[in-house]
């Protein structure tokens, strides 16, 4: 296993007498762009702000590069934040902004100078560096907060919600160039975001909390087809989530050739329903009524309704005539695509 670059053990924290998180244990690897991922109040701050060093009444170790940083003030961490309200000074241009921290470590001019420009190069706002942050986009502004952050050349960079305030097209652009200059400059990138669709698109690994705890850590991928526990099969991912009971009742025996059991939860994926059968995989076919249909463009989102009255989620490609409302159809699920719940295997 590669060896942990930030390493949170048994961290406890309370805020105002309360207990807001315990026993929090995860471990991050070097170079890589980790998500924070989680529903409002589950603790993403709370964490990224105890690791930034903006609360040091914490229990447990914190440890970054092998290094106890936890009783350390923050501007001993070598540790850089990245906000959601970018913070930027407002009576200093864009190189200015970008130069403070470097000036502040008395740095030689010309070495201050040449790093300044390659960073605003890297963020493309070399232009802009005689502007001042007011004549800047939202996202513009973001780049140099980022920019800012990047020149330090931390440890680790922390980003809270940094795409928040920027409207839907620039976050989707802004959040690649992030995984790019991540990627590039082979930064290591703490990132919280209550965004599903954007941690899946950015992120090496995803740590999910709810109630201050960590429900489940891995790649996107791994989160999006094998949920930990019932949290996660209900906030991952747009599922059909059913009991062994109703599974059965749809036909099915077995479950990725394990046998269903009735008080386990299994996950049908939308996008796994076929209009055919599989002329190699086991697949079982279910009939009901479509009650209503979406075109989403690409696909065609509809609602299923059973004979036995359960209602699932069905995608498909929108590329043949769309399924009939109001009149029976048979669409078919392979057995081998059904997901156990907390099964460990892929
Ligand atoms: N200063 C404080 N005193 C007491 N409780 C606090 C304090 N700050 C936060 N909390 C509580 O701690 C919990 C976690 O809050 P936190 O801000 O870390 O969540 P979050 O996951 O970042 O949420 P969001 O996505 O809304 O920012 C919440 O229940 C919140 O009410």
């Amino acid at each position: 296993m590669p060896e942990a670059f930030l390493q949170i053990e048994d961290l406890g924290i309370n805020l105002s007498g309360n207990s807001i998180i315990n026993q929090m244990n995860f471990t991050i690897k070097k170079n890589t762009l980790t998500t924070f991922l989680g529903p409002s109040g589950s603790g993403k701050t709370t964490v990224l702000r105890a690791i930034a060093g903006l609360n040091t009444q914490v229990a447990g170790a914190i440890r970054l590069d092998g290094e106890e940083i936890h009783a350390l003030p923050a501007n001993q961490r070598n540790i850089g934040m990245v906000f959601q309200s970018y913070a930027l000074f407002p009576n200093m241009t864009i190189f200015d902004n970008v130069a403070y921290g470097l000036r502040v470590q008395k740095k030689p001019a010309a070495e201050i100078e040449q790093a300044v420009m390659e960073m605003l190069e890297t963020v493309s706002l070399a232009k802009k560096k005689d502007a001042y942050p007011d004549q800047l986009s939202g996202g513009q502004k973001q780049r140099v907060a980022i920019a800012r952050a990047m020149v330090l050349q931390p440890k680790l960079l922390l980003l809270d919600e940094p795409l928040s305030a920027l409207d839907a097209k620039i976050r989707v652009k802004l959040r690649e160039q992030i995984r790019k200059y991540q990627q590039k400059l082979g930064i290591t990138m703490l990132f919280v975001t209550h965004d599903q669709a954007e941690a899946m698109a950015i992120s090496d690994d995803i740590i999910v909390m709810n109630d201050g705890q960590v429900q489940q850590q891995g790649s996107p991928m791994d989160i999006y087809a094998n949920p930990a526990n019932l949290f996660m099969a209900q906030f991952i991912g747009n599922h059909n989530l059913l009991t062994g009971a109703e599974l059965r009742q749809l036909g099915f025996q077995s479950a990725r050739g394990t046998a269903v059991h009735d008080a386990a939860h299994y996950i049908i994926r939308p996008e796994l329903f076929c209009p055919t059968a599989s002329t190699t995989e086991t697949s079982v076919p279910i009939t009901g009524k479509i009650t209503s249909r979406a075109v989403l463009g690409d696909r065609i989102q509809y609602r299923f309704k059973t004979a036995a009255g359960l209602k699932l989620k069905v995608e498909l490609l929108n590329q043949e005539e769309p399924l009939p409302m109001d009149s029976d159809v048979t669409l078919y699920v392979q057995e081998r695509t059904i997901q156990k719940v907390g099964a460990t295997n892929a």
